[in-house]
């Protein structure tokens, strides 16, 4: 019985449309590169400044940076990866027939097009459930990960508060387990020679994005009107600011658009751990700036993105909400 979906079958009319051609993705052939490596360890030395300087620069200049030292243990990282595999190994009907459509995503279901196309799977795990929509998954593996993703990503956000000379216990306070969640991603290889998306172009909707992947590669972002790939490091977990990071810093921290592209030889793993506040948390810049975005709640934007998908079919995002 196959694990994958049926990508393939399902999409395949799309595929071979003449008016979708899918060889013209832009996907990139370009250098991959290293981007900005912080050593979190400088944190409790006499460098912490340096460090804290050095984040804020990644997040204005990058959008994307990477960490090392940063406390998630690797014994854990390899559990999870196990886990993931053996959830995303059973087979496709008992995936599809077992969770809801919030739970499991397969493929893009709403997909016109071979741009609108992604060619993975994911598991969606919001944090504020007391049980997992699976057993299949070791559940203390899941929330031991969960709650070494969430501090780290609130140190994170509380240190590029800081440097904006806001309340960096604000953030804090405002995002807890009740709306941030994780997501499993599975990337099956993809048998179409010329690359498709393993997850179309987007920005995250959220404060900051942590994430865990394995050594395939695959995710790209988009800098100086290029797609980059991003060179996997083995000691490093990725960070990316978020759209609400670069509302509230009034375009200061940058939501860069990034992408997957799949692989005709390798499937990939990421795990993704999206740090939100609470649906009324207001965003707005300091009182003393000139506004780029007009103040909205999380709600307001969560609705929007998700009626923008649904009736356009993709994410309009901060555009929309311009002072
Ligand atoms: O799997 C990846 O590398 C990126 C995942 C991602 O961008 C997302 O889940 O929002
Ligand atoms: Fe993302």
């Amino acid at each position: 019985m196959d694990s994958n979906p049926p990508l393939m079958s399902t999409y395949k009319k799309l595929l071979s449309s003449p008016l979708n051609p899918c060889n013209d993705l832009g996907v990139c052939s370009g250098e991959e590169c290293q981007l900005p490596v912080i050593d979190l360890e400088l944190l409790n030395t006499e460098n912490a400044e340096f460090c804290k300087t050095d984040i804020a620069a990644a997040a204005a200049d990058w959008g994307f940076f990477q960490v090392v030292n940063h406390g998630i243990p690797s014994d854990l990282l390899d559990r999870i990866q196990s886990e993931q595999v053996k959830l995303f190994q059973q087979p496709f009907d008992k995936k599809s027939l077992e969770f809801s459509a919030n739970s499991y995503r397969w493929g893009s279901p709403a997909a016109t097009s071979v741009h609108q196309l992604s060619w993975s799977e994911a598991y969606h795990i919001p944090l504020n459930q007391s049980h997992l929509p699976f057993k299949q998954i070791a559940r203390e593996t899941i929330e031991e990960l969960a709650a070494l993703l969430s501090r780290l990503a609130s140190l994170l956000a509380g240190i590029l508060a800081e440097r904006l000379g806001r309340n960096a216990a604000y953030l804090e306070e405002k995002c807890t387990n009740e709306t941030c969640y994780m997501r499993l991603n599975h990337y099956p290889q993809c048998p179409i020679p010329s690359n498709l998306f393993g997850l179309v172009p987007h920005t995250d909707s959220d404060f900051l994005t942590i994430l865990v992947q394995d050594q395939v590669g695959g995710l790209e972002l988009m800098k100086f009107g290029k797609w980059i790939p991003v060179k996997p490091n083995p000691d490093a977990l990725v960070v990316n600011i978020g759209d609400l990071f670069q509302a509230w810093s009034n375009g200061v921290y940058k939501s860069v658009e990034h992408r997957v592209v799949s692989s005709p030889h390798h499937e990939r793993y990421s795990v993704a751990f999206f740090l939100c506040p609470s649906y009324d948390t207001i965003i707005q810049s300091q009182e003393t700036e000139t506004p780029i975005y007009r103040r909205f709640s999380f709600r307001e934007y969560r609705q929007q993105v998700q009626e923008d998908v649904k009736l356009i079919g993709h994410k309009v995002g901060l555009a929309r909400f311009l002072a």
